[in-house]
């Protein structure tokens, strides 16, 4: 029975106090958007992730915060879409691949071109240097240098490290995704 009356409670309180945050998730192919979506959605883990094409919709409800998350694929064709998905967003996540080295010059490149857009400027930034489950994964303060976080002042920015795979930070991530809600 007590449970009940908080199952009440928590509904009610849901009622009253619920807030929103609508996210964009993007960054290159391969990077662990679509990871990132499941592993908060469903706190489920999988390696069998097909390559996102145009873009997933998800809606999850963490506590009295209701997320809108579009996940958008990473491959060099559908990034001229980003900007229209990162439009109105309450904060965009941008997901790297710690380990990938190779690729941070473009994924700094197609960052700052995305913050670029004049549609954009103020939006928050939450940088996931992701895969820190991995050997050769770069610390937050090198992925700060490599993709030249510093030069960012329009907005809020943030960076962690993290992993869907061990699901490190990840808790962390959620608190500052819940942080703009309103
Ligand atoms: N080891 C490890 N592998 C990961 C992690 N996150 C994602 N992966 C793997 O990286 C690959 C790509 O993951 P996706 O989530 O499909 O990447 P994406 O960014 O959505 O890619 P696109 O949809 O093509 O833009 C998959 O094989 C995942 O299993 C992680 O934290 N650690
Ligand atoms: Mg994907």
């Amino acid at each position: 029975m007590p449970g009940f009356f908080t199952s009440i409670f928590q509904w009610i309180s849901g009622l009253f106090f619920s807030k929103q945050a609508e996210i964009a998730v993007v960054g290159l192919q391969a990077s662990g958007k679509t990871s990132f979506v499941n592993v908060i959605t469903s706190g489920q883990w999988s390696e069998d992730v097909v390559p996102t094409v145009a873009f997933n919709f998800r809606k999850i409800r963490k506590g009295n915060v209701t997320m809108k998350i579009w996940d958008v694929a990473g491959q060099p064709k559908f990034r001229s879409m980003w900007e229209r998905y990162c439009n109105g967003v309450d904060a965009i996540v941008f997901v790297v691949d710690s380990v990938d080295h190779d690729k941070f010059n473009t994924a700094r490149f197609e960052l700052h071109q995305l913050l670029g857009q004049p549609t954009l400027v103020g939006v928050p930034l939450l940088v996931l240097g992701n895969k820190n489950d991995l050997d050769g994964h770069v610390p937050v303060k090198e992925l700060i240098r490599n993709l030249q976080l510093d030069k960012i002042s329009d907005r809020p920015v943030s960076c962690y490290s993290c992993s869907m795979k061990s699901q490190h930070n990840l808790d962390i991530v959620l608190q500052w995704l819940a942080g703009r809600s309103h």
